[in-house]
């Protein structure tokens, strides 16, 4: 079945200011896991509807781990969000992969520790796959995008998902190197698990801001990070837009769209009527 496209965007450091939709409309939509990172800005790209929520908020006041990553993704399901791209800084763990170099995201290792990662709780159990953690046809089309704008493109990449908020230690940083990870974040966990679990697919097209601290006398530090995402604003805008314009004009079904289908556990009599009702947004699909 087709439908039109409603894309939600996550943007990460330096792009709490949006992403210059048209037609931008602030709205404040309310969820029962919570405050959101902030108000969302509806709008519109080369005709398709978008949704932006700065992840950190207004003036990036919401440190990673204080994300209010539930709140966040229940709130574009919400607004009828269809897909999710979220745009991240990272640090890199790969000599590939240099400082101002995009990369289109295809796997994660999680080390966050200190954060609520499922929509589901005591009362109805649920148990999505997590294999192939991103769309492919949003990842491809957010790496056309950016090469479209002359960025330099990695079209797949693995993010490990650190705690923080402080960088990694030098052991930290080369132990990750040996583990296969390429990238390292702080904040596209729990939010693609989160997103999965919403049956929405999720696109992450991260921005290379640093080395991380693996190399010989090298340290990442928060003046790095900015000075790259700074001079890169216009080109991440730019970047969305190309992805927007490249869109077909109707969508077509994703297999994430029913990632619910034979997930939840619990037998429909016992199922928690209190979280279903939370849950109303997210699974009320298959509840
Ligand atoms: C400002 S450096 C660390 C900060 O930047 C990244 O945020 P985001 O993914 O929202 O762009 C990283 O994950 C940390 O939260
Ligand atoms: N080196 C790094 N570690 C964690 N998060 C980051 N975001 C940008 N650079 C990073």
């Amino acid at each position: 079945m087709s439908a039109p496209w409603h894309i939600g965007v996550i943007g990460g450091s330096g792009l709490a200011a949006g992403i210059g939709l048209d037609d931008a409309q602030e709205i404040d939509v309310s969820s029962p896991f919570g405050a959101p990172s902030a108000p969302v800005t509806t709008g519109t790209l080369a005709g398709v509807r978008f949704t932006f929520l700065p992840r950190h908020g207004p003036g990036h006041r919401t440190p990673p781990a204080l994300v209010n990553y539930r709140a966040n993704i229940d709130v574009l399901k919400r607004c009828g969000v269809t897909d999710v791209i979220a745009l991240s800084a990272i640090g890199s763990l790969n000599e590939a992969m240099k400082p101002g170099h995009f990369v289109a995201v295809d796997q994660f290792i999680d080390r966050t520790s200190s954060r609520e990662n499922s929509f589901f709780e005591a009362g109805i159990v649920a148990h999505v796959s997590m294999a192939d953690p991103v769309c492919p046809r949003l990842s491809a089309g957010l790496a056309d995008a950016a090469e479209g704008e002359g960025g330099m493109v990695h079209r797949s990449g693995c993010y490990l998902a650190m705690e923080g908020p402080q960088f990694s230690t030098r052991a930290e940083s080369r132990m990750y190197r040996t583990w296969g990870a390429d990238v390292i974040g702080m904040t596209a966990m729990p939010e693609a698990r989160l997103a999965r679990e919403a049956e929405l697919p999720y696109g992450l097209l991260a921005m290379v801001t640093d080395y991380d601290s693996w190399r010989e006398g090298e340290a990442v530090s928060v003046e790095d990070v900015l000075a790259v995402m700074h001079r890169n604003v216009a080109l991440a805008h730019r970047v969305v837009r190309r992805f927007a314009a490249s869109l077909p004009a109707q969508r077509s079904a994703s297999p994430i769209d029913t990632a619910l289908d034979n997930a939840v556990m619990t037998a429909p009599a016992q199922r928690d009527p209190v979280l279903r009702a939370r849950l109303h947004a997210v699974a009320g699909r298959v509840l």
